[in-house]
């Protein structure tokens, strides 16, 4: 490896929302993380119907999960030559990619009977493909140390967003949305909230054809139907106290249908004005209720470019500044798989990866299973 390489490193995450890969080149040789490139790919449409589709039980899932993963690497790679290009490097020039992989499950919690978590990859494959080290399997170590496997950014957001002395939020709105509260003393907390884009899509996927209600605006044409809200705030993962994650497991197709008879006149853009909403309620929920001294909350993630979403949550935290994460250098949907070139990185230094305090492991970890390259 050159000598610069050995603070290059490459993030790939493709998450909850199905909506395709992002992938970034970071730079650590200053300390911080500064992103050099970024690019993204949408999922070839057969590869996200099967990545969807494996998202529950179904015929001969082993084998179609594996050819998913290796669709997945496929694509990963791509992505990765695409990045290289753009910085007019070669894989001699990276120490490592953090390759997220695909979930189709999460079910923490009670980890000696139940608990796992599967992230579809084939790293070995990516490796191959690239000539670059990969990291990857990054939740599992976590999960094993009886942790949730998740959140696991909120120990980026420290690294990147905290400044001394300052209390500060970091909201991630993807597929689901999960909160970092940076406290003035150093102390970071962190949990999933609950869904964030995954109904918003879904809804909007189903009525109008297209993949996201783009800008809000089928949303901003709807009214909030208050008995739908009410019976979705029954769900008891609202109100669960940390360490807690999700995922499409809970909040999903079948999910959603168990509340819509509560709203049976509802039209199309008022169901999507109601889960706006809700999305926006959890979010802001949580930060009253474990942080209602925060004045500033830097959200990433697709979900800052929904104007509708955004104006609903500043509407329900009126003391506190909402902006996104361009505000502090970095693009929201660069921000995830930043966070994942960093995982990887700590991997190699053999530095931990997880905040015990977030995921509720016994203690720190290195997370991770290394394929060189
Ligand atoms: N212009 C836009 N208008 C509305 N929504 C948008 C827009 N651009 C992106 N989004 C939303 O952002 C989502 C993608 O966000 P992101 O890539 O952060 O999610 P993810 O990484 O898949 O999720 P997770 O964080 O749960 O893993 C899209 O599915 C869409 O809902
Ligand atoms: C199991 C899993 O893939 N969880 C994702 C998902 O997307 C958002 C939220 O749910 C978060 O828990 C996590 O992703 C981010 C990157 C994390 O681990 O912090």
């Amino acid at each position: 490896m050159r000598a610069a390489a050995a603070s290059r490193y490459i993030g790939l995450m493709s998450g909850t929302s199905l909506d395709g890969i992002d992938g970034v080149l970071a730079d650590f040789s200053q300390g911080k993380c500064l992103v050099t490139q970024h690019a993204s790919a949408p999922l070839a449409p057969e590869l996200r119907a099967e990545l969807l589709a494996l998202n529950t039980p179904g015929d001969n899932e082993l084998h179609r999960a594996q050819l998913a993963a290796n669709a997945l690497a496929r694509a990963c790679a791509a992505l990765v030559q695409q990045l290289l290009r753009q910085a007019a490097l070669d894989a001699a020039d990276i120490a490592a990619i953090g390759a997220h992989g695909q979930t189709v499950r999460h079910r923490p919690g009670a980890f000696d009977a139940t608990g796992y978590t599967v992230q579809l990859n084939n790293p070995a494959l990516l490796a191959e493909l690239t000539g670059i080290t990969v990291v990857a399997d990054l939740r599992s170590r976590d999960l094993a140390a009886g942790g949730q496997g998740a959140p696991l950014v909120p120990a980026f957001h420290q690294s990147c967003f905290a400044r001394p002395g300052q209390d500060m939020a970091v909201l991630n709105l993807g597929g689901m949305s999960n909160l970092t509260v940076l406290s003035a003393t150093g102390q970071v907390r962190g949990w999933d909230c609950g869904p964030g884009n995954v109904l918003l899509d879904l809804w909007c996927q189903r009525y109008t054809g297209q993949p996201c209600d783009r800008d809000g605006a089928l949303a901003a044409s709807g009214q909030v139907q208050d008995a739908l809200l009410r019976s979705l705030l029954t769900e008891p993962y609202f109100s669960r106290p940390a360490p807690k994650s999700t995922g499409r497991d809970l909040f999903n197709a079948r999910w959603l249908q168990q509340h819509l008879a509560a709203a049976p006149g509802a039209r199309v853009q008022d169901v999507q004005a109601t889960l706006t909403e809700l999305s926006a309620h959890c979010c802001a929920q949580d930060l009253r209720r474990h942080a209602p001294a925060t004045r500033q909350l830097v959200v990433c993630g697709g979900g800052v470019r929904n104007r509708e979403l955004m104006r609903r949550l500043q509407a329900q935290l009126p003391d506190v500044r909402v902006m996104s994460s361009d505000a502090l250098g970095i693009a929201p949907e660069q921000v995830e798989a930043a966070a994942f070139a960093w995982l990887a990185r700590q991997c190699l230094h053999g530095e931990p990866g997880n905040l015990p305090a977030v995921t509720g492991a016994r203690g720190p970890r290195i997370l991770g299973a290394i394929y060189p390259a």
